[in-house]
């Protein structure tokens, strides 16, 4: 691994090079005339969670799938922790975790009995002591002796996250782990998901939901048609933007030229539509003060004056014309 770099994270200050743990370059897939994956570059640091966001269909699963060693990439390199995945599948394998998608072995044994036959299978630590760690991880102690299809969506989450860390594993990876699960589900997956970082683990997940990539993901890849269109901490891919925040208004009483908008300090784009007028600004605070100044001038009436920061959701806009959700 030569790639060191210094990056900035999320949730926690990093001060020290880490080094790269997965190094993707050139990967294609192809099914028939399509190309789900098209030509991938894609490096992963040390115990950072790294972010894989796109729309449904944009190639996230099958580029997780062919890191992970689960599908054969027809073109391009992958090294996880050193070993090229093409060269030492078995090795690759020993140094990850892969979070299962499906429920059907979740019936009639318990938690625990789960994750310590999981920790049998994988040939690791099956002392209680083992399983009790890995309960603990994924905040399942009040759950840990009921069936596991008792469990709740998220804790059923949060169980596949403990099976598929039972071989102590360098680096885990999860395919869209909180699709489906309400938002309070969601944010107690994330809180585990960062007790599992400041473990020492890698983590990179795949999403569609730009909140989740922006509060939780140190770094993100924003992929779109089986392509990654860009790649960062979600701050700088915001920052990028030249719009820090949108500002929203209905004029009561009388228009005023799209000209005097656009003369406002720090604005670099204007809409007027319906009465409406919604300003991009790269200084919210100097844009609104100026706006505020010109109605009071123009004896002009703002109604709904609304604000909001600009989101991975205006990254993907702005990158590919089209909303995340579409
Ligand atoms: N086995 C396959 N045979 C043919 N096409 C496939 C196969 N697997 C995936 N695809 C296609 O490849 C594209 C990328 O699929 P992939 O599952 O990687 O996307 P994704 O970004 O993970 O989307 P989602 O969030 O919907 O899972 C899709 O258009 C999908 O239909």
């Amino acid at each position: 691994m030569q790639d060191v770099s210094t990056p900035v994270t999320n949730g926690v200050a990093v001060g020290a090079t880490r080094p790269a743990v997965i190094e993707v370059r050139g990967l294609v897939k192809r099914y028939g005339d399509f190309t789900a994956v098209n030509g991938v570059d894609l490096t992963v640091y040390d115990g950072e969670i790294f972010g894989i966001l796109g729309p449904n269909g944009a190639g996230k699963t099958t580029t997780l799938e062919m890191i992970e060693g689960l599908r054969e990439p027809d073109e391009g390199t992958i090294h996880v922790a050193g070993i090229d995945a093409a060269r030492n599948p078995t090795a690759v394998k020993r140094v990850i975790g892969v979070q299962l998608q499906s429920t059907a072995l979740f019936d009639h044994l318990t938690v625990r009995e789960l994750i310590a036959l999981f920790a049998a299978l994988y040939g690791a630590d099956t002392s209680k002591a083992k399983v009790d760690r890995l309960v603990e991880l994924v905040s399942l102690q009040e759950k840990a002796n009921d069936y596991a299809n008792a469990l709740s969506g998220g804790q059923q989450q949060r169980l596949s996250i403990a099976l598929a860390m039972v071989n102590d594993p360098r680096i885990i990876f999860l395919d869209e782990p909180t699709t489906g699960l309400d938002p309070a589900a969601r944010r107690n997956l994330w809180d585990v998901i960062r007790t599992v970082r400041a473990g020492g683990k890698t983590v990179v997940l795949t999403t569609h939901y730009m909140e989740e990539a922006e509060v939780l993901c140190d770094r993100v890849a924003v992929m779109d048609q089986g392509r990654i269109i860009a790649c960062d901490t979600p701050r700088r891919l915001i920052d990028q933007l030249d719009q820090a925040a949108t500002i929203r208004a209905r004029i009561d009483n009388g228009t005023v030229p799209v000209e005097t908008f656009k003369s406002l300090p720090n604005v670099t784009h204007v809409a007027v539509e319906d009465g409406y007028v919604e300003l991009h600004s790269d200084d919210m605070q100097v844009t609104m003060s100026a706006l505020l100044a010109t109605a009071r001038e123009a004896g002009l009436r703002l109604d709904n004056l609304s604000t909001s920061s600009a989101t991975l959701e205006d990254v993907f806009l702005a990158l590919t014309g089209r909303s995340l959700r579409e």
